[in-house]
């Protein structure tokens, strides 16, 4: 049996698994939110992959504010502003980044604001503190502008003249607007140093993105910067890919559990926890695990709890010609066969109680090699994520035998390969690939050098340095 006819049949067991957890298309073109969906909330969706379009519900900004600590001016009154003659104008209390709306500016003042306060109507532009006098930013008692302000000369200051108090200032400026806080009035004043056109550091509202428009597509798999951008718009849930839900049952009665003593002939259970990884890693939650020994009754008992708990069951182990083979035993429809591979040889694919189930080699390298050929795509599929893309790539001298490698005839060979990035090879500018590990299927920590499969055809019989081949990533 071919891998490629192997992997047509599980495409063929998963179809309906996958085309109701796949973003499907509605009839207008956008992606059917019938199935295969569910709805978490947003500080729950990182890594999920969004199943319809996000939009704005608002604006965001929400409201102009802004951009600055400082103060809210009408850019006409300070255009003339300048270090040598600034600009001097009442001070009508302070705006801060709190609820509410703010009283509007009266020409020729100016009001303190703080970084995300509502600008309020009648002003257009910010000076932010720093190019002022600073005079009354921090609430310091009303202080009057330095000695070289003026008043009456459309605000400009002119050196020599005297000292300001509030009241010459609430005489020139006439009524006090009521201001956003307790010191709402006239109490002082503020040199602006430095001219301001209309919208300086003024956030607009709708500048970020308008009601309506789109924030997210549907397919966008959520990484932080996702989740804040639906937070931001007040977006409290989002429509996301269901998962599909794996069951993974590891036999042999020589596994223990990572962390607990192993005594003699016995080994811990490698595959249970790579195969949960790489279920992770595609797009799928592991629904339950299990690890049972080589005794068909308990076997039988864990395999029909996992086909109850899971939309797909993987096992690994107890398929081969040994006298223990609980899988086979168990599994009456399940078609086990070999597939023309290495490693990875003995496959099974049928159903337990409806539901459907693939079965891997125990060799722990056979098991993960198994979920990357025949299973992750297809989980990727079904939870809107794209294939893991393959490459090409040039053999490199490391790790092969002078002579190159033997490759047994008729059967696929994956290897495990590390890239070179940066080194290339053959001319069509191609990173080079070397093999690590050796090819051995108990190889499981060799094979943590490797972050590729090296795909050696059936057909050829070696491998040598300076060879085409396609790689995998890991
Ligand atoms: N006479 C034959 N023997 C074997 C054949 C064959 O065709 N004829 N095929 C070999 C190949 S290829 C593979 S692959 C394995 C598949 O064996 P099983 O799927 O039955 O797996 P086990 O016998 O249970 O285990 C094989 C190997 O892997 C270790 N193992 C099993 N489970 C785990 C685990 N969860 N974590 C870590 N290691 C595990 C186990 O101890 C064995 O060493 O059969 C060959 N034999
Ligand atoms: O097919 Mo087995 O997986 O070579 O070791």
């Amino acid at each position: 049996m071919s891998v490629e006819q192997h992997r047509a049949d599980v495409g063929q067991l998963l179809a309906e698994l996958i085309e109701g957890g796949s973003p499907g298309r509605g009839a207008d073109g956008r992606p059917a939110t019938a199935t295969g969906v569910e709805v978490v909330p947003v500080g729950e969706a990182l890594g999920r992959v969004l199943a319809d379009d996000v939009v704005a519900p608002e604006p965001l900004p929400r409201f102009r504010n802004s951009q600055m600590d400082g103060f809210a001016v009408r850019a006409a009154d300070v255009a003339g502003a300048s270090a040598d003659a600034p600009v001097v104008l009442p001070v009508a209390g302070e705006i801060a980044a709190r609820p509410g709306r703010p009283e509007p500016l009266a020409p020729g003042s100016a009001v303190r604001i703080m970084t995300g306060a509502p600008v309020p109507h009648g002003a257009d532009a910010v000076v932010p503190v720093e190019d002022t006098d600073m005079g009354t930013f921090n609430r310091e008692a009303p202080r009057p502008p330095s000695s070289d302000a003026v008043p009456g000369d459309h605000g400009r200051a002119a050196p020599g003249d005297r000292e300001l108090s509030p009241s010459d200032l609430r005489g020139r400026a006439g009524p006090a607007p009521t201001g956003a806080d307790p010191h709402a009035g006239f109490d002082a004043a503020v040199q602006v140093r430095v001219p301001r056109t209309s919208g300086d550091f003024v956030r607009e509202s709708g500048s970020d993105v308008g009601a309506g428009d789109l924030v997210l597509p549907a397919g966008t798999v959520l990484a932080p910067h996702h989740v804040a951008a639906a937070a931001a718009c007040g977006i409290g849930e989002l429509p996301v890919r269901r998962r599909i839900r794996v069951a993974i049952v590891s036999t042999g009665s020589e596994l223990v559990a990572p962390g607990e003593p192993a005594g003699p002939g016995q080994i811990w259970d490698a595959n249970a926890v790579a195969l949960a990884a790489a279920v992770r890693a595609a797009g799928g939650v592991v629904a339950h695990t299990e690890r049972v020994g080589d005794d068909e009754a308990a076997a039988r008992e864990t395999l029909r709890r996992a086909a109850s708990s899971a939309d797909v069951v993987i096992t690994s182990g107890g398929v081969s010609q040994g006298a223990h083979e609980v899988v086979k035993e168990v599994l009456a429809d399940v078609v086990f066969r070999p597939v023309a591979m290495q490693p990875g040889g003995p496959q099974g694919f049928g159903r337990l109680d409806g539901t459907p189930v693939l079965t891997f080699p125990g060799n722990p390298v056979s098991t993960q090699v198994s979920f990357v050929v025949f299973l992750r795509d297809l989980l990727r599929r079904a939870g809107g994520l794209p294939p893991v893309g393959e490459r090409r790539a040039v053999v490199g001298p490391d790790g092969l035998p002078d002579g190159g490698l033997a490759s047994p005839s008729g059967k696929r060979q994956f290897l495990r390969g590390r890239v070179r990035e940066g080194r290339s090879a053959g001319g069509a500018g191609l990173p080079a690939v070397d093999a690590v590990g050796g090819p051995g299927s108990h190889l499981v920590a060799s094979m943590a050098a490797a972050d590729v499969l090296i795909d050696v055809p059936a057909e050829v019989t070696g491998l040598n340095a300076g060879d085409e081949v396609t790689i995998l990533p890991l």
